[in-house]
């Protein structure tokens, strides 16, 4: 049995370090059979167990703020993706085409973004994935200040296969996704078959809202 080595569970000072080296696979992508040393996890997300759900996973990616350290946005959500992806027990399906939005929210007054939609298979529990969001959001130098506004790095969990999740510190399907065109255009994208608990085919949404400030950019983000 392997152990489960996140940062984000065994180090509290994961991030803030500037250290948070990319999490080995446990094989080729694809090969991994669906078996408890990948990082499956009980309940607390703590020790791995037998038997481990195999979720899919839709994240959303946003940046709109470059730095000296990691570069400008797109090379950011690069960033994130691999990290992302070189989690234990997670493996990349899907990455959509970057967008550039316009911001939406209480802080309209912020540089665009840069968003895309990057599709993931995992055995890992919901919380874990959380923390190895918030940790990767840490590593690439998210500064927390004001709700809304500008950051380097924004990692949401928008939809974990079919499931409604409701605790303190994750709400899944994410609250605000059904009303966000920059979270729906680029999920379209990549499934087309595409549909959001309690609010139906991503599809239909996305008819009915204003996508002027979606568009769509030749930079490229792509898997590991
Ligand atoms: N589905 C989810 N995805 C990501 N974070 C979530 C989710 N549900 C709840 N949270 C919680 O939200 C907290 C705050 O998230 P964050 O600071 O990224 O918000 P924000 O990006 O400013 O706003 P928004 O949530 O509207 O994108 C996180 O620490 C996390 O615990
Ligand atoms: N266009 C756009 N607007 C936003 C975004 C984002 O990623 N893209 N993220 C926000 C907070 O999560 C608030 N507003």
């Amino acid at each position: 049995m392997r152990t489960v080595t996140d940062p984000a569970l065994t180090d509290p000072d994961a991030g803030r370090s500037g250290h948070l080296a990319p999490e080995p696979t446990s094989g080729p992508r694809g090969t991994r059979p669906d078996v408890s040393d990948a990082a499956g996890t009980d309940s607390t997300g703590g020790s791995p167990r037998l038997g481990s759900v195999r979720r899919q996973v839709v994240l959303s990616l946003g940046s709109n703020v470059a730095d000296s350290v990691h570069g400008d946005c797109v090379q950011i959500l690069q960033q994130a993706v691999d990290l992302l992806v070189a989690t234990a027990g997670v493996d990349g399906v899907n990455v959509s085409s970057v967008y550039r939005t316009t911001p939406v929210g209480p802080v309209t007054d912020q540089p665009d973004f840069h968003n895309l939609v990057l599709v993931v298979e995992t055995d890992v529990t919901p919380q874990r994935l959380l923390e190895r969001a918030n940790a990767v959001e840490q590593e690439l130098g998210r500064v927390r200040t004001i709700d809304g506004g500008p950051r380097t790095i924004d990692v949401d969990i928008v939809a974990i296969s079919d499931e409604v999740i409701d605790t303190a510190t994750l709400t899944v399907p994410h609250p605000r996704a059904h009303e966000r065109a920059f979270v729906l255009v680029p999920w379209l994208e990549v499934d087309p078959q595409a549909s959001l608990v309690g609010h139906g085919p991503v599809c239909r949404i996305v008819d009915q809202m204003d996508v002027s400030g979606v568009v769509r950019t030749d930079e490229k983000v792509t898997l590991p």
